[in-house]
């Protein structure tokens, strides 16, 4: 267990550029609208972006709270904490796979959570070595999946699934990013990433698509001005996407016990 911290919810894609946080940031603004308490952890150590979507200004740092904790950050209701909050973001970041996971253990255990129902992680693409560790390591009640329908990110999608698995943590479902594209003018669809996707994995893996969200201009531009559709737009379709994704997730979790499965796994 977390302190301060009733479930954690880890959001992960297997390919990089999905959209896995954009979809973590507005699924906590759509819990936190539901009336849910909701922080936000960016463990997308190498890329950090929650800064920027949840609109906190470069330079704002988090306030100490004693010698070892920090308070986090607050922004449109929820709590944040990101590594881009305590390094210069725009310095690349060149560590190895046990500082990052050190690091992360760090935001993680000595930001002072102020009595969350959820925190959602924002994990970093991939399922390697890192990844994999911050499964194991994490008392993690769930896994959200972000994929597009194309077949290269399903592929990677499956790996993520098979590594929460592995860990033995619950794969809440799959949420299908970029679905359609409709033509703001004329109205077109376009299923540009193919269609059927997440439908596919699915079934392969006895879970469920959560949700499906469009390709829209206005997901990207609201996330990067720092107002992401659910607080921008909350009567929009998307908007209500998100709503949907939120309830089941909140269900689910909510349904099981309190701390979830505690995670071992062996090399
Ligand atoms: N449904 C969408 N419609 C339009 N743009 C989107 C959508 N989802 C995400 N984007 C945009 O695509 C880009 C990548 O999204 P995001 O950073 O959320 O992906 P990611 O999977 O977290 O990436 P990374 O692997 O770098 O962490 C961003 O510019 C974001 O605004």
């Amino acid at each position: 267990m977390i302190d301060g911290v009733k479930h954690i919810v880890a959001v992960a894609s297997g390919k990089g550029g999905v959209g896995k946080s954009t979809v973590t940031v507005n699924l906590a603004l759509a819990l936190s609208a539901q009336g849910y308490r909701v922080g936000v952890l960016d463990a997308d150590i190498y890329g950090p972006s929650q800064a920027q979507m949840l609109g906190v200004k470069e330079g704002a740092r988090p306030k100490p709270a004693g010698e070892k904790h920090f308070h986090p950050m607050q922004a449109h209701g929820i709590q944040a904490m990101s590594m881009a909050f305590l390094v210069n973001t725009r310095e690349p970041m060149v560590w190895r796979g046990p500082m990052v996971v050190g690091a992360f253990q760090q935001l993680l255990t000595q930001t002072l959570w102020d009595n969350l129902d959820f925190l959602l992680i924002d994990m970093p693409p991939g399922t390697g070595d890192i990844q994999l560790t911050l499964s194991q390591r994490v008392p993690v009640s769930g896994a959200v999946i972000v994929t597009t329908p194309q077949d290269i990110a399903l592929l990677d999608a499956r790996k993520g699934i098979e590594m929460f698995r592995k860990v033995n943590v619950p794969v809440l479902g799959i949420v299908e990013n970029m679905s359609l594209y409709q033509c703001e003018k004329c109205g077109h669809q376009a299923a540009i990433f193919g269609t059927g996707g997440g439908d596919r994995i699915a079934e392969e893996y006895d879970t469920q698509v959560l949700g499906r969200l469009p390709l829209a201009l206005s997901i990207r531009e609201l996330a990067d001005a720092g107002h992401p559709s659910v607080v921008s737009e909350p009567e929009s379709d998307i908007s209500k996407t998100f709503g949907e994704i939120a309830k089941q997730v909140a269900e689910q979790v909510a349904g099981q016990s309190h701390d979830g499965p505690s995670i071992s796994f062996s090399e």
